[in-house]
């Protein structure tokens, strides 16, 4: 009989504790399962992506492991310092950039902190902006500045450069993995891009039917070269794993 569990889980109180450990995880909808007895373990500062159709319950991963939906079978247990950001940036129009970056933090945190992580994402001088007078990769930078500020030790990342043109995108990318260097916080990235997948990632999970059917460890020195033929086999097989025929694409 499952249990129905989502308890956060301290760094601190259990130093070989996991960034995420999920075990039996059953979400429904409408007598649906979405995810289905699915099980997944995140090591503290590993970098993880994953891929799956549309539909297959990523995002809806995602937000469980957020704390966002507690509805839900199983154990889900995750680190208790953990930020999300989303594919829309989510940013209130009402508040100056400074602000949005703060929202929610406990307590009176200064202007300064806002400040710090917006010079960390390269946004300090857009600190005094009003939302709306920001580029979408700005908009998302400032997303990822008010993650940072919550010293995350899991970032939960919901397709955060799936709006973004190809150029800023590659930035964004970069400076993820910048930030992910530098702070040594795991990071779950939900994606749709196999190369992204594979370029950022320790490992690359494929869900499928409410659970992680396939993963790759992505053993190539960082920073990755998309040039590499052994990245380019690896993304070849995980696109086989997505159902895609590169075969018959390249013929
Ligand atoms: N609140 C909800 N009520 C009913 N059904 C839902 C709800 N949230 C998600 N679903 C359903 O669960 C399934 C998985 O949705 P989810 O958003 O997790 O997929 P996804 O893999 O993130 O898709 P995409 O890649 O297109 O963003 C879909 O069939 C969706 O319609």
């Amino acid at each position: 009989m499952a249990t129905d569990v989502h308890r956060p889980v301290t760094p601190t109180a259990n130093r070989s504790a996991r960034a995420v450990h999920v075990e039996g995880l059953t979400r429904s909808f409408d007598g649906r399962a979405v995810i289905d007895d699915l099980r997944l373990d995140i090591a503290p500062g590993e970098f993880v992506a994953l891929l799956g159709r549309s539909g297959c319950g990523k995002s809806t991963l995602l937000r469980i492991l957020a704390g966002l939906d507690r509805d839900i079978e199983g154990t889900a247990l995750v680190s208790r310092r953990r930020a999300v950001a989303f594919q829309a940036p989510r940013l209130m129009p009402w508040k100056k950039v400074w602000r949005n970056v703060l929202l929610g933090l406990p307590g009176r945190p200064e202007r300064a902190v806002a400040e710090r992580a917006l010079d960390e994402v390269g946004l300090g001088h857009r600190i005094d902006a009003w939302p709306k007078t920001l580029s979408g990769g700005e908009a998302q930078r400032a997303s990822l500045a008010r993650a940072l500020v919550r010293e995350p030790d899991l970032l939960l990342l919901d397709e955060p450069f799936g709006a973004l043109d190809a150029l800023t995108r590659i930035k964004a990318q970069r400076l993820v993995g910048e930030l992910w260097q530098r702070r040594g916080c795991a990071v779950l990235l939900v994606t749709h891009d196999v190369e992204e997948a594979v370029l950022l990632a320790d490992r690359v999970l494929v869900m499928d039917s409410g659970r992680i059917a396939h993963e790759e460890r992505v053993g190539l020195d960082r920073p990755r070269d998309i040039a590499d033929p052994r990245f380019a086999g690896l993304c070849a097989r995980l696109l086989e794993r997505l159902g895609v025929d590169t075969a018959s694409e390249a013929a």
